[in-house]
């Protein structure tokens, strides 16, 4: 493995903290902690505890930043040969590996002793199982040899809701699971829609994304297929689970609607770009919406205001 190829001294003390910050790849983490939320608001049934709530999030922060910067030292060789990659801390030689590991080792440390201490041992250990998964399991064993290695490796991304629903519960319970599956299901369709658009920075490292091996035709019905399955699984929890109401019903629908037709767009046009480009994007709002729309439907208040709302047809 390289060590780095280019040498670049940091200028001042911010700089050191910002190179430590790109290493957790932050823009992605708001996104696993809105999912963690959702979970957390239906477990609640709307009421969570403001304090839980900041552990859980700042524990699931500190591990995902442990997990992405595990990635980034496993990862240098590839990502300095990437050139979407190749500016990152340790590639562009900003940060030593070995500082890394140790700021990993770190991050993981604390989240395990504030999950534990302050929700519980098994939102703890879930959140070291999902640094585990992602490191070993996707980074080392899949990434580089299967082109399953995102389908498999998605169940990384999703513990952040299992983590979720056990810090208000304790447990896993089958609503737990479903929400699991939901972002395990969507991970396909998020990733391989941008791994059409970066297709050739894969290609270039052999790294066998499925768009590299298998070609866009063969991706898209992939994409096709995992879309289905995800708008479909994001019902079960209005029937048979009971677990929402209406207000993320008609959310879920709407949004389900558009993810399809996107789909379903590339699937007509699978050497299409911008089509890939979109669903990608669309798939990020997809997310973030659905668990708003778990966290708004779960609220007393909005249950008040349909009840209001039903009380007054009534009167008509
Ligand atoms: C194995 C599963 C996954 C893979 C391989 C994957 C891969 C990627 C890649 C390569 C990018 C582009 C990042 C960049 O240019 O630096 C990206 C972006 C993103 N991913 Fe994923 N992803 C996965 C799962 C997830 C999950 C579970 C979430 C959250 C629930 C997520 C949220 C995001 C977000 C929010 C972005 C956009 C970041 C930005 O604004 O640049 N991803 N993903
Ligand atoms: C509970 C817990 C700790 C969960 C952690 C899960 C986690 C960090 C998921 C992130 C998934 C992700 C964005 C992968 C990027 O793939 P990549 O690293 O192959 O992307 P790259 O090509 O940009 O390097």
């Amino acid at each position: 493995m390289i060590e780095t190829n280019v040498s670049k001294q940091h200028e001042s003390f911010l700089q050191v903290l910002q190179s430590y910050y790109q290493l957790t790849k932050p823009r992605i983490i708001p996104l696993l902690l809105i999912t963690t939320a959702g979970s957390m608001w239906i477990a609640a049934k709307g009421q969570v505890d403001p304090m839980l709530l900041l552990v859980t999030l700042s524990g699931g922060t500190l591990a995902a930043a442990s997990a992405q910067t595990i990635n980034c030292i496993y990862d240098r060789d590839i990502d300095y040969e990437m050139e979407r990659t190749r500016h990152r801390p340790i590639p562009s030689g900003r940060i030593q590996s070995r500082d890394a590991l140790i700021f990993a080792i770190a991050l993981a440390v604390i989240s395990f002793s504030l999950l534990s201490v302050f929700a519980n041992l098994l939102a703890a250990l879930l959140a070291m199982a999902g640094i585990v998964f992602y490191v070993l399991i996707y980074t080392h064993w899949l990434k580089r040899h299967s082109t399953l290695n995102i389908v498999i490796g998605g169940a990384a991304g999703a513990i952040p809701t299992l983590v979720g629903w056990a810090a208000v519960t304790g447990n896993l319970s089958w609503t737990a699971w479903l929400l699991f599956t939901i972002v395990f299901l969507w991970t396909p369709p998020h990733f391989w829609a941008l791994a059409l658009m970066i297709r050739d920075d894969y290609a270039k490292v052999g790294v066998p994304m499925l768009p590299v091996v298998a070609g866009n035709s063969a991706t898209v019905q992939q994409i096709w297929w995992y879309t289905l399955l995800t708008v479909a699984a994001t019902f079960i929890l209005v029937y048979p689970l009971q677990q929402t109401g209406f207000v993320y019903g008609a959310i879920a629908l709407y949004l389900g609607g558009v993810f399809i037709y996107k789909a379903w767009q590339l699937l007509r046009d699978p050497g299409d770009r911008n089509l890939a480009r979109g669903l990608f994007l669309y798939s990020i709002s997809y997310m973030m919406l659905l668990c708003l729309g778990m966290v708004v439907d779960s609220l007393p208040l909005t249950h008040h205001a349909i009840s209001f709302v039903v009380s007054q047809l009534h009167l008509v």
